[in-house]
This record gives structure tokens, C-alpha cells and sequence, in this order.
């Protein structure tokens, strides 16, 4: 197909007044004759200038079509494991497949090794993905200065001390170790139910050394970072000797330490390799400077004994649900703040709340305080307290017929 630029020539009619009829006859013939043939020049071209335009029409329909797939269409997510001269070797997320696959020239600039990227269908890089969807970011909290102390617990005096001991102790005074002849423990497993302070224990620990804390929860390991978990180990242990001191917090521990059962699902499989770096990283602990473990779990039955072992979870401290007078040390600790009436007895507040957890006594002071406001009141009284709990308790049966006493 010709597309060139200029159009043909107007045909230009001289007529010599000196000529006779029949020579302008003849001229203005060879004049027609000429127009015609520009016109059929010209409807030529526009029928040329018709076909490209509905060529370039489809075309840009396609492109249009392939932009929208493009943008619907999901990408996997995958780490660059190596780049090589033939191209990226990228081991998708989920299900561990490793791919030699190419990366989008765009993009070829930014891709690192260890990089977290999106591929396509073919496995192609697509994207990079930014910090923000870092899963290191998002699967660890770090707090360097955390703002819980020991005053702040209530309930569970004996924990604190047998905690501190653990921890505190080989990073305050190495020596007495030393001297007495044994190792410090590696790390502190705190076990009970929930919501009865080991998140607050271990935070309280970080403070008291001065420490970072680092927390990461095993269940969102397993759930969320599925492929990443052994990585996400390793960069936790990394990052808390970046941060010395520092102490690590992972919860829920038995998402990624729970017993090995016989099924050989890929899913079981990856929870192991996520275990096995925990286990390396703990057994590689001597070298480390002052990092405390310590890790949490409300299914204590469920761990793999493996963990337990010696210069591993070696120290095991179980937080129950508060007593009596812990229930009212923690009603105490968490109306600190509040306006309270004459007629608020802690003491019978506490008897009322058997088998509640520290986190319940929680919500429940804010409740009531709601209540008061509600009220139009600046002071909580009781009898907030005693609605409060009466709203708990129902909505207890009406999420599960099993409730508490
Ligand atoms: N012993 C306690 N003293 C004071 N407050 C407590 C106590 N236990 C729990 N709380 C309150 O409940 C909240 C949750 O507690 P925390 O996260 O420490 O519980 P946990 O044992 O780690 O729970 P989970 O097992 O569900 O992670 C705390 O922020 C705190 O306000």
C-alpha cells in the first residue's frame, strides 16, 4: 500500500481566447479527460486511506483489548531466586515451583536478586512489587520502643519474674551465668489461653533491656506469606541482629511448629520448611548478640516436640487465666485513667469475672465507661460495670451456646 503524502495536481485550464470553437471543443475535452483522471486518482487513495483507516481501527481495538486483559488478568507472585544470562530464575509463591523465565524489558533495570515480583501466566516478570507490599514489612512488626511495662501487667507476678530471669538476666548479667557454669535458655515459650498477657509479657521484656521488639504471628505466615514462610524466618533472625538488642516475638507458634502429621500435602510441606529454618536459626544461637526468643501459643498440645528440645524452646512458662486478685489488679490497671464513683469495688468485680481473661477485663472497663457516657456522666459507676458485664455475657451465649461461667 503507497501512502505518499502529496495529492495530485489540480488539472489547470488555459483557454487561448484566439482559438477556434472545435480547438476549445478539444481542449476542454483533454481538460475533462484529465479531472476524471485526477478524481480517479483521488478516489483511489481515499479508498486506500478507508482500508488503513479500519486496519489501524482494528489494531488499536486489539492493543485496547490486550491492555484490558492485562490489567484484569492476575499476576502470581514470585522471588527472583537468580539472575542469570538466560534470564531470571523465579520460584513461585504457594506452590514452590521454580521457572527460568524472562523479565519484562521495562522493568529489567530494577529486578534484584531476592526481589518480590509479579509474573504472568508464561511466568514473565511483570512487575516489581514496592516495599509497601513487602512482605517483610507487612509479616513483621517492629516496635523499638514498646510502650508496655512490667507495672502494667496484672495477675501474673510469678510469669514476670520467671520471664525476666530467662531473658533479662544472660543480657543484664552474662557472667552469673558464666560463673555458675550453665547456658542461659534460648528461648521462653509462654503458653496459656488467650488474651492473658503473654503479647504484653514479651513487650514488657523489650522495654525493660531496651530492646526492639520484633513481633511476627505464625498464623499469618502460614496463611497469608504462603511459600515465604522459611524466608520470612531467616529475615526475621536477620533483622532483630540489625536491631541489637532485640527481642523476637513470634505468636501463635503452633501455626508453624504444630505436630508432623502423616498427609503429604504441599501445604504440610511448607509449614515444615518453615519450622526447619526456625530450628536452624535457634540452633545457630550461640553466635547471636543480644537477641531474646521469646514465642507464644494457646495450643501448647499441638507443638512438635522438636522445638521443645534443649537450646531451643527450653523454658517453658504457662500464663493461666487470672485469679481472683489478679482479675483485680487487672480492673485496677485498666481504669488507671478513668473517673471512677465511690460504689466501684473491685473486689467483687473480680469475683463476678471468674474465668475471664485480662483482655476481657479489658473491654470490659471500656464498656463501661461507654455506658457512663452514653449516660451523659463523667464518672463510671457499678452499675456500668454490672451492665457492661451482663452485655458481654450476651453476646458470649449469642456467638456460642457454650458459655463462659
Ligand atoms: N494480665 C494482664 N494485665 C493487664 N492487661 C491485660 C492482661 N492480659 C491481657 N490484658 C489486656 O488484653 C490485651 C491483650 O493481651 P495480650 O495480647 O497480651 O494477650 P495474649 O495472651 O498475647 O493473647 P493471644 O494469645 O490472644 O495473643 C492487652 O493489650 C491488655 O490490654
Amino acid at each position: 500500500m503507497s501512502h505518499s503524502p502529496s495529492l495530485p495536481d489540480r488539472p489547470r485550464l488555459d483557454l487561448d481566447p484566439e482559438l477556434t470553437d472545435a480547438e476549445r471543443v478539444s481542449a476542454l475535452d483533454e481538460h475533462l479527460a484529465e479531472i476524471a483522471q485526477v478524481h480517479d486518482e483521488l478516489a483511489e487513495r481515499l479508498d486506500e486511506a478507508e482500508a488503513r483507516r479500519e486496519e489501524l481501527e482494528n489494531e488499536a481495538g486489539q492493543l485496547q483489548r490486550e491492555n484490558e486483559t492485562l490489567k484484569t488478568s492476575s499476576l502470581y507472585v514470585a522471588t527472583v531466586e537468580e539472575l542469570t544470562d538466560e534470564g531470571a530464575i523465579v520460584r513461585q509463591h504457594g506452590n514452590n515451583q521454580e521457572v527460568l523465565t524472562e523479565i519484562s524489558p521495562t522493568i529489567e533495570e530494577e529486578v534484584d536478586n531476592g526481589d518480590r515480583v509479579a509474573v504472568n501466566d508464561s511466568f514473565s516478570v511483570q512487575q516489581t512489587l514496592s516495599s509497601e507490599t513487602d512482605a517483610r514489612a507487612q509479616a513483621m512488626q517492629v516496635d523499638t520502643r514498646p510502650q508496655v511495662s512490667y507495672g502494667d501487667i496484672g495477675g501474673i507476678d510469678d510469669q514476670i519474674r520467671e520471664v525476666r530471669e530467662a531473658v533479662e538476666l544472660p543480657l543484664l548479667d552474662p557472667e552469673r551465668f558464666d560463673t555458675v557454669g550453665i547456658e542461659p535458655p534460648t528461648g521462653v515459650l509462654l503458653h496459656g489461653p488467650p488474651g492473658t498477657g503473654k503479647t504484653m509479657l514479651a513487650k514488657a521484656v523489650a522495654n525493660g533491656t531496651d530492646a526492639t521488639f520484633i513481633k511476627m504471628a505464625g498464623s499469618e505466615l502460614v496463611r497469608k506469606f504462603i511459600g515465604e514462610g522459611a524466608r520470612l524466618v531467616r529475615d526475621l533472625f536477620e533483622l532483630a541482629n540489625e536491631h541489637e538488642p532485640a527481642v523476637i516475638f513470634i505468636d501463635e507458634l503452633d501455626a508453624v511448629a504444630a505436630k508432623r502429621t502423616d498427609s503429604k500435602t504441599s501445604g504440610d510441606a511448607e509449614v515444615q520448611r518453615t519450622m526447619m529454618q526456625l530450628l536452624n536459626e535457634m540452633d545457630g544461637f550461640d553466635e547471636r548478640g543480644d537477641v531474646s526468643i521469646i514465642a507464644a501459643t494457646n495450643r501448647f498440645d499441638m507443638l512438635d516436640p522438636a522445638i521443645l528440645r534443649p537450646g531451643r524452646f527450653d523454658r517453658l512458662i504457662e500464663v493461666p487465666e487470672p485469679d481472683a486478685e489478679g482479675r483485680e489488679q487487672i480492673f485496677q490497671i485498666h481504669t488507671r485513667g478513668t473517673t471512677l464513683a465511690d460504689d466501684v469495688d473491685f473486689e467483687e468485680l473480680a469475683e463476678l469475672t471468674a474465668g475471664r481473661s485480662g483482655a476481657e477485663i479489658e473491654s470490659l472497663a471500656t464498656e463501661a465507661g461507654m455506658f457512663a457516657i452514653r449516660d451523659d456522666r463523667t464518672e463510671v459507676r457499678m452499675a456500668d460495670f454490672e451492665a457492661a458485664l451482663e452485655k458481654i455475657t450476651d453476646e458470649d451465649t449469642a456467638a456460642e451456646p457454650i458459655a463462659f461461667h
